[in-house]
């Protein structure tokens, strides 16, 4: 089958402009100038005036299609056919599998999976060669259709590039821009002495603590609302929606479920339909996330008791706009959205920090060295200090580079075709941004496995200039609670390493209990449990912890 896309005219002569869908190429075939007629019997769409005046305003547009279309696409792995590449993908951890592929093929990869275009972006600089840099391109989301089954097709960080992501955008931009975000410090202060002290108290539960912390900065950034120290209900909702999310809503799930869509109309109880059971229960989670935290605000602002925060912040402010309904509800999807996208990813870093400290014990002492000169021993830091401690930031840093928590970001989708270093990008297919393999990357971070902060240090010691972490993507979807969260993270890094010293556990004859670095898999991924000793530096530090937290 073939299309006849345009017309022009060369040396006198007329021409169209065929384009054979399944040999994704252009052809151009003179016709006769003044039949109008194309030697296959086909009539042409030009005849006299009109066609010669159409020719000189189509020609450009024509030349630049001609242009996209013929360029070829990017190297990649062969595909079978029907399939492609389905076969070749470690479903569970993608980034290995597209790694390998950069390692063959190079930064920009092109691959075909069940009738579905895949980019694959394995280089920083190409990602923001193309996706910082021709932004407009390249922020659309790839429709996933398992979003909507789900339930969870209001998350701001799903929804396509238009009118309805820009008014989410603007509300996170207006909760927690860089000055917004410092707003929060205080309460950041005051959740990491709760951290401290529940870290004193029952120190075998860390993760638990850690994800307690995560979840408490959001929800009273977001709600205002101060979370129970365990088993909150607005939190318990949300964890078991996040843990439903990360496994079951990925591009390469959903080009699965997209290829055989009976699939999805499968009725729960037939056997191996579990996954219909399961979206049903996040489509009811979605409901409880989205609208139980914003009433608890609209009561306390009806009782006069809300405190600053996100969504009474932004009802203020739109309170009476002839456009309140569509903005109130925006409001909600992108509170319910702060919790979803900003918890889970906060605590993995913590833990993966905690990971990094059990493992690499001189890495600590220097630390723990650095704070003691700058924040001596009578006081816990504080955010002022951040500057004066370079190793702390460069700690930071490289928690977030050793293992990204997000490895293949969020995937982005093409808006256009698009030439880009000689390669055509063709709309509509799905970016996939392999932070894995920008972190990775040996040429930039020799012996990438290894953990050291060194790398983000100058020679005379001061943090690398212009840094920036692929971690928090990239163009105008990167992600807009990083102030938010480079905050909690940081604050929770130097305080833990101010008060306690971690250290592998003992067996019962005194012997070190080694620990292997191992990761869960999805969308975010967090270290599998391990075991740690946390205990305070010093009697003086177990005070320091408990007076701070009984000032307050
Ligand atoms: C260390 C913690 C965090 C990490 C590693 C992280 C990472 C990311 C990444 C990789 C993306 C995708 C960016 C892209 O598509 O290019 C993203 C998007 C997003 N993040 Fe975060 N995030 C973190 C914390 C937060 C917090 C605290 C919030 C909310 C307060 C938040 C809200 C969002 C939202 C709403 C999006 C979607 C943006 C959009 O699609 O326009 N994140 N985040």
């Amino acid at each position: 089958m073939c299309h006849s896309i345009g017309s022009g005219t060369q040396k006198g002569r007329l021409y169209a402009v065929h384009y054979f869908p399944h040999q994704r190429d252009t052809q151009i075939r003179s016709t006769d100038n003044t039949s109008g007629r194309l030697p296959n019997g086909d009539v042409s769409l030009l005849d006299g005036q009109v066609g010669q005046v159409l020719v000189r305003w189509l020609r450009p547009l024509i030349a630049t299609y001609i242009w996209k279309k013929s360029a070829p696409l990017p190297p990649g792995p062969k595909p079978l056919p029907i399939v492609g590449n389905a076969f070749d993908i470690n479903i569970e951890e993608p980034w290995l599998t597209y790694t390998e592929w950069g390692k063959k093929h190079g930064g920009i990869v092109y691959s075909r999976v069940l009738g579905i275009d895949f980019i694959i972006i394995n280089n920083e600089k190409i990602a923001r060669d193309l996706v910082d840099k021709r932004s407009k391109n390249y922020s659309d989301r790839p429709v996933i259709s398992t979003n909507k089954l789900f339930g969870v097709d209001f998350n701001s960080a799903l929804l396509p590039y238009g009118d309805k992501w820009r008014l989410h955008r603007r509300i996170f931009h207006q909760a927690f821009r860089v000055d917004t975000a410092a707003v929060y410090r205080d309460m950041h202060l005051r959740k990491v002495q709760d951290l401290l002290v529940s870290l004193l108290d029952a120190p075998e539960e860390f993760e638990s603590h850690l994800k307690s912390f995560a979840a408490s900065i959001i929800m009273k950034a977001t709600y205002g609302y101060d979370t129970a120290p365990r088993h909150d209900l607005f939190v318990d909702r949300v964890e078991e929606l996040i843990n439903i999310i990360t496994v079951y809503i990925s591009p390469e799930r959903a080009a699965i479920l997209g290829a055989l869509p009976f699939l999805q109309r499968t009725p729960s109880w037939v056997p191996g339909a579990g996954f219909m059971r399961t979206a049903q229960r996040c489509r009811e989670l979605a409901i409880e996330v989205k609208d139980a935290p914003f009433e608890y605000v609209r009561k306390a602002m009806a009782a006069g008791t809300a405190v600053q925060s996100m969504v009474s912040d932004s009802l203020n402010r739109i309170e009476g706009d002839v456009n309140s309904g569509e903005e109130e509800l925006a409001l909600k999807e992108a509170a319910a959205t702060a919790f979803i996208g900003g918890a889970e990813t906060t605590s993995s870093v913590i833990l993966t920090f905690m990971l990094a400290m059990v493992l690499n014990p001189d890495i600590q002492k220097r630390a723990q060295a650095d704070i003691d000169t700058v924040v001596g021993q009578g006081r816990l830091p504080t955010y002022d200090d951040r500057p004066l401690l370079p190793y702390i930031e460069a700690i930071y840093r490289e928690t977030l580079r050793w293992h990204a928590v997000t490895p293949l970001s969020l995937p982005h989708a093409v808006t256009d075709d698009d030439i880009f270093e000689g390669h055509f990008i063709p709309k509509g297919a799905i970016l996939i941004l392999n932070v894995w393999s920008m972190t990775q990357d040996e040429s930039i971070y020799p012996n990438p496995e290894q953990f050291k902060p060194e790398r983000f240090l100058t020679v005379d010691g001061k943090p690398t200039p212009d840094w920036i972490s692929p971690a928090f993507g990239f163009g105008r979807r990167i992600c807009p609670g990083r102030f938010l969260a480079e905050s909690s993270v940081w604050t929770a890094i130097v305080s833990i390493l101010a008060t306690f010293d971690i250290t592998k556990t003992k067996d019962s004859e005194g012997q070190e209990v080694e620990v292997k670095p191992e990761f869960t898999t999805g969308l975010a991924i967090h270290p599998r449990p391990f075991a740690c000793s946390i205990t305070p530096r010093s009697v003086d530090k177990d005070k320091l912890v408990r007076a701070a937290n009984k000032n307050d």
